[in-house]
């Protein structure tokens, strides 16, 4: 189980504050969508050179111009970007192809997606990798569930979740073996980031 730090409506230097305090408990960097509309693929490529041990997950959430975008995010230097599991199939392939080029992985986004025949018809594009997401603005009505997981029962994914998942709620979720937890605001928005991102690593390793 890997730990993926989602940098979200955060400054560039808050992002390398928090990063230098508790680079040694995570295994993924993200970075947010909004700190790349705010510094442009530039940040990718800056935070890629500041930590070239971890990989950088670019939280594009591609739902369009797949091609595109998904090169300018791996030029960049990013190890995996995101793509919307709402976007059409030519996107998610196209997106998926130019991974396979770029030697990258893409992570589809199965935000606000309800059906398992759609999750079923995104793994036979090949993509191997769906991210379980509350989205922020929907956790005022309830954060992360562990009944999201019925929606990959059975189909042959990795899978990452995410959507206000803290240290209280995480060791329900680790009962279902996630291969990604994407954890932000329950470490980057807290008083000492580094106690916080510890605190979740112990939960993670049973410590
Ligand atoms: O993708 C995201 C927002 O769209 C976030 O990165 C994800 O929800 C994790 O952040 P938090 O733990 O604060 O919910």
């Amino acid at each position: 189980m890997k730990l993926q730090l989602a940098l979200d409506r955060l400054t560039r230097g808050e992002s390398i504050r928090i990063l230098e305090s508790v680079k040694q408990h995570i295994d993924i960097i993200e970075i947010g969508t909004g700190v790349i509309k705010e510094y442009g693929v530039s940040i990718i490529k800056e935070i890629k050179e500041l930590y070239p041990g971890k990989k950088i997950l670019a939280d594009m959430k591609i739902c369009d111009a797949g091609k595109y975008e998904a090169k300018q995010a791996f030029t960049a230097g990013a190890d995996i970007v995101t793509v919307m599991g709402f976007a059409a199939n030519s996107t998610i392939k196209e997106t998926l192809q130019v991974a396979k080029e770029m030697n990258g992985q893409i992570m589809i986004d199965l935000l606000e997606i309800q059906s398992a025949d759609r999750v079923k018809e995104l793994s036979s594009t090949g993509a191997d990798l769906v991210g379980l997401h509350v989205g922020k603005d929907k956790q005022s009505e309830g954060v992360f569930h562990t009944d999201l997981f019925s929606l990959i029962e059975g189909i042959p994914v990795q899978v990452a979740v995410a959507g206000g998942i803290n240290s209280k709620t995480l060791p329900d979720i680790k009962q279902h073996k996630p291969d990604i937890v994407i954890i932000g605001s329950a470490i980057t928005g807290q008083e000492n980031p580094e106690l916080a991102a510890n605190t979740i690593r112990n939960i993670m390793e049973d410590r």
